[in-house]
């Protein structure tokens, strides 16, 4: 009977996922526990670290009763029953595998720290995205590093999206749980299903073994991204060929074997996900010596890589191949809409692409930090810091953003956008007034009648 659940990692998965969890299961006690001081204390207060519509509710109702967030991980180890490893899985950045392997520093580490602090029986599951064959890894770290305590190792990776988390949670299409197929794994895999059904039903609770688990997740991942990069690869063909790409998808996607879900031509997909699982796919592949598979897969990233710079090549032409000491307003900065993450936002590439062509871009982004923005620069490393900063700059109003600029370029689909006054935005800016609606959330006939030079991705004259 489990009675206390820990975590390790109070990010994006971790916070929402435990304190949905903690919602339903009033008689278990959730520690999540982080080496990151000033976030755990933004979640023990009312600027919770990051911005997910509906999680504030939800944690103000089970904090300090059965939800509790501090950085003492080794008192958390000792008192879970259940210990999930929520790190981060980053893109190895040196090395072997560097580019494309994920970096399980982290993972290891937590794999020890549990094997060290543990005085008792622990089910370990794998909360982090993790390449197939993970779990064993982490079975020899407990097993040759503790010392005594038994462990059982479950994959239950996360298929939550931001800006829909809590929504995700609640009403989660599956729950998937893999473990070892024999007794104590079966056992073990049980304990998790019952925490789960407490709010989701059985039949929508999928159990495997743990490589199909571990598998499962980077392979969602690399379907969804690779419908991503099919659309936008045809949104190129539509505008070369006058096909509009709503129209194109709508078309696709009554097809019931299609579906219409993420079909929606962009700027490029971003977050912290997609780019990082697909690479982490491609490595695993050339590792098992499947470089056709390999190859095929990489496609999906080459192929978004080839959307973020279109748009920004379409920018530079379409204002006399130049944008030099030009201002270009950038509507958004965050990865999508409903969050303040900014992890491989498309913005950050083409605002690469622009200021390495002397652009000045203003930015708006309802959540997004200045400083955010600068550190995403400057992990670039593509110019100083102090020519960012002279280049790039955000105020805090979509009017300021857009006034006297050459060019706006719609870089998250933010609702707000839609309604702004299109017509005191036109009127404060340099003629021709163009505008680039990377989202395809605007009228595109209407600001036409405005007066703006409209383009938008998928769409031909
Ligand atoms: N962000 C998403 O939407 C999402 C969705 C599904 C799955 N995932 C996966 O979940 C994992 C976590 O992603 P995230 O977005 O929450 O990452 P994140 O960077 O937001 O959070 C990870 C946290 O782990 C902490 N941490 C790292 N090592 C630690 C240690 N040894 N002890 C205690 N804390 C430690 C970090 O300080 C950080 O706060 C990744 O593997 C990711 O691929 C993410
Ligand atoms: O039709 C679409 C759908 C999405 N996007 C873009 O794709 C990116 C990713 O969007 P989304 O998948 O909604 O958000 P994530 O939070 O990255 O969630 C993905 O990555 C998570 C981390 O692994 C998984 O848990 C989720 O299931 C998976 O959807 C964003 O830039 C979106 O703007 C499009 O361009 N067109």
């Amino acid at each position: 009977m489990i009675k206390n659940i820990t975590c390790i990692g109070a990010g994006y998965v971790g916070g929402p996922t435990m304190a949905v969890m903690a919602l339903k299961n009033p008689h278990i006690k959730f520690h999540v526990v982080d080496i990151n001081q000033s976030r755990i204390d933004a979640w023990m207060s009312d600027e919770l670290p990051i911005y997910e519509p509906g999680l504030f509710e939800v944690v103000q109702q089970a904090r300090g009763k059965n939800l509790f967030f501090s950085t003492d991980v080794e008192g958390a180890i000792k008192e879970g029953d259940m210990i999930f490893i929520s790190v981060n899985t980053p893109t190895k950045k040196y090395g072997i595998g560097k580019g494309r392997a994920a970096d399980l520093k982290y993972v290891e580490l937590c794999a020890r720290q549990i094997a060290e602090y543990a005085d008792d029986d622990k089910i370990v599951v794998e909360k982090s995205t993790l390449p197939v064959r993970t779990a064993q890894s982490i079975k020899k770290i407990l097993s040759a590093t503790g010392h005594g305590p038994k462990f059982q190792v479950l994959s239950n990776p996360e298929f939550l999206a931001e800006g829909t988390a809590v929504e995700d949670l609640m009403q989660a299409d599956r729950v998937l749980i893999g473990g070892d197929q024999d007794e104590a794994g079966l056992a073990a895999i049980e304990e998790l299903v019952k925490v789960y059904n407490a709010w989701i039903p059985r039949e929508r609770i999928i159990t495997t073994n743990i490589w199909s688990s571990e598998l499962s997740k980077l392979t969602a991942n690399a379907f969804l991204a690779q419908r991503i990069s099919s659309i936008n690869a045809i949104s190129a063909l539509c505008e070369a060929t006058g096909a509009d790409v709503e129209e194109v998808a709508h078309a696709i996607g009554t097809d019931s074997r299609i579906g219409p879900k993420f079909l929606k031509s962009s700027v490029g997909f971003g977050g912290s996900c997609f780019q990082k699982d697909i690479l982490n796919l491609v490595y695993l592949c050339e590792f098992f010596g499947l470089h056709e598979v390999a190859r095929y897969w990489e496609q999906v990233v080459t192929m978004n890589d080839y959307q973020k710079s279109r748009f920004g090549s379409k920018i530079i032409s379409t204002l006399f191949n130049t944008v030099s000491g030009k201002k270009i307003a950038f509507l958004g900065w965050a990865f999508k809409k409903d969050t303040n993450d900014t992890r491989e936002s498309a913005s950050i590439y083409v605002a690469d692409q622009l200021l390495n062509d002397e652009a000045s871009i203003s930015v708006y982004d309802p959540q997004v930090p200045e400083q955010q923005m600068y550190l995403d620069m400057e992990e670039l490393e593509t110019r100083p810091m102090e020519v960012n900063k002279q280049r790039l700059t955000m105020t805090d109003d979509a009017y300021e953003a857009c006034k006297d600029a050459h060019a706006i370029a719609v870089m998250t689909e933010w609702d707000e956008f839609k309604t702004l006054d299109w017509q005191r935005i036109y009127d404060n800016m340099k003629k021709p007034a163009f505008l680039f609606d990377g989202r395809l959330i605007l009228d595109r006939k209407k600001l036409s009648d405005i007066g703006f030079e409209v383009y938008t991705i998928g769409k031909g004259k």
